[in-house]
């Protein structure tokens, strides 16, 4: 448990508001702007910290000196990187608690769950490393193909694209960061990270541990500023080589409208269907949905955001399911609870919105409409209708419809008819059925009597329509941010 305190919530701590500073050149910098952002804590909403708003010129000299930092780095001997990534693992280890603080104190995530994110984020590091140096270069014979010479041979080498621009959300603001920085290093490219702003002084205390470790200058910069002020500017930049993007939908696909011959890779949001036919084993489906929709209250892109049970089951699913809503457990991060304040008032806003809505288009509301500032208690629906807001909108909060169908053939249907297409479960006790509902669902993974959710991390992780765009896990991303080039020997 971290330190102790004089702030609001028992072992939290306040200290003093700090001016976090940018990092370029291997060293932590004021922005000469003179502008910078207050971070409140979406739980007790006092002010954190503040975080520089960088100008466009600093932009420019921060991508800029990228370039040559890229060159000597992707030259560097690979083991010399991998020991620097190893170290830097090692480094976020050590200072887990400092981070998780962070992590906690900034996004609300629960003191138990912070700590997991940095940890995981270690293997992640150390993970990747190690796919990286087993990762061979191909070769290729021209007698391979009809009429070619046995005398042509390629060797197909895997070389960086130059300077990664790395954006991430708040939810996961250290995994999710390092889910592009250190495949992106290993590979021998750049890196230009650019932070979600709420989530933006994790970031700066994840640097911190990287700076410890000794890399070169220039090869990692952080950014910080408000997405809106300098994210168009920084993605269309003629020094960014390709875009690895995590957030929503609205703003991967306003980035993906002008980016143009910029190698991207979009991670977005979802509205994930937890598919229950009648003969589903209910009491493990309910444990799975319940972990799926409520963790960190919702705010993850794979939770399970609709469920669509078989109306023959749909009394038990419902009554099942409340009983468990009921006994969440609901506070503030550090004691641990399930359900946590959200990450701010917008979306509270919106969660809150959107549960008035449901109300009055005529839902059954089986437990929650309850909230206190930015804590949305936990909400359940039943006898959501396709013509409500709630089964097609992706709230990032802790409220869950359920819609009962007719068929299997119907809960494909409506869950194929929504714009997102990230993840599915499919519950049933009958392996060939929940291949074949399984086949005919739109999303990149679908689970079978699992929750949905992104790990293991080494797993393939992408989403169809507005879900997303490339492939993102450890191996697939770092094919993302290298590309082929051959040396064709004539003999
Ligand atoms: N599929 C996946 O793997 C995941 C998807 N998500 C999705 O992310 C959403 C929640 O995250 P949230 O942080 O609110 O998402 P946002 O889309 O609001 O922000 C994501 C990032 O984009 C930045 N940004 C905003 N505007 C621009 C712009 N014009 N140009 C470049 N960058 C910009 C933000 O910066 P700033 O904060 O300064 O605005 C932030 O760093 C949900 O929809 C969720 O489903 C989240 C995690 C994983
Ligand atoms: O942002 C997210 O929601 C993450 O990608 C989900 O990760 P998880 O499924 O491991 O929570």
């Amino acid at each position: 448990m971290p330190f102790c305190f004089r702030g609001k919530y028992k072992g939290e701590v306040m200290s003093e508001i700090t001016n976090y500073k940018y990092y370029v050149g291997g060293q932590f910098v004021q922005s000469t702007s003179g502008n910078l952002i207050e971070i409140i804590c979406p739980y007790d909403q006092s002010v954190i910290g503040r975080v520089q708003a960088i100008s466009k010129e600093e932009a420019d000299v921060a991508i800029a000196a990228t370039k040559a930092a890229q060159k000597v780095w992707a030259d560097t001997d690979l083991f010399k990187r991998a020991d620097l990534l190893n170290k830097w693992a090692d480094q976020l280890e050590i200072d887990a608690e400092e981070i998780a603080q962070m992590i906690m104190r900034e996004v609300g995530k629960t003191w138990n769950d912070a700590v997991k994110e940095v940890t995981r984020t270690a293997e992640f590091i150390r993970y990747t490393v190690q796919e990286f140096i087993h990762t061979n270069d191909a070769a290729m014979s021209g007698a391979n193909y009809p009429g070619g010479s046995k005398n042509k041979f390629a060797i197909i080498k895997r070389i960086p694209l130059g300077t990664v621009l790395a954006i991430s959300p708040f939810n996961y603001p250290v995994n999710l960061s390092v889910a592009k920085l250190a495949p992106a290093l290993i590979a021998g490219n750049a890196v230009v990270f650019k932070p979600a702003t709420q989530g933006a002084i994790s970031a700066v205390k994840l640097i911190e541990s990287f700076d410890k470790v000794g890399f070169p200058a220039d090869i990692l910069q952080l950014i910080t500023g408000k997405g809106s002020d300098i994210g168009d500017y920084v993605s269309e930049h003629d020094g960014i080589d390709m875009i690895s993007f995590t957030g929503g939908a609205t703003t991967g696909r306003h980035l993906s409208s002008f980016s143009t011959m910029k190698p991207m890779v979009l991670e977005l949001g979802g509205k994930d269907p937890a598919i229950v036919c009648e003969d589903a084993d209910i009491d493990k489906t309910v444990s799975e949905i319940m972990s799926g929709a409520f963790s960190y209250s919702g705010q993850r892109c794979t939770a399970i955001k609709r469920v669509l049970v078989h109306a023959t089951v749909a009394d038990e699913l419902s009554e099942k399911l409340k009983v468990e809503v009921e006994k969440l457990s609901v506070g503030m991060p550090i004691d641990n609870p399930v359900i946590v304040p959200l990450i701010n008032e917008g979306a509270a806003d919106y969660v809150q919105g959107l549960i008035t809505d449901t109300i009055a288009a005529g839902a059954e509301l089986l437990v929650g409409n309850k909230r206190e500032d930015n804590l949305i208690y936990p909400t359940l629906f039943d006898h959501v209708t396709t013509d409500m807001r709630l089964a097609w909108e992706e709230p990032f909060g802790p409220v869950l419809p359920i819609i009962r169908v007719a068929s299997d053939d119907e809960a494909i249907e409506i869950a194929n008819a929504s714009e997102y297409g990230l993840q599915a479960s499919v519950f049933t006790q009958n392996f060939s059925r929940a291949v074949a509902i399984a086949e005919k669902i739109e999303a990149g993974s679908v689970q079978i009597n699992g929750r949905t959710e992104r790990g293991p991390d080494h797993f393939p992780f992408l989403g169809v329509k507005n879900s997303g765009m490339g492939v993102h896990g450890i191996s697939r991303t770092i094919e993302s941010m290298t590309r082929e080039k051959l040396l064709i020997i004539n003999v």
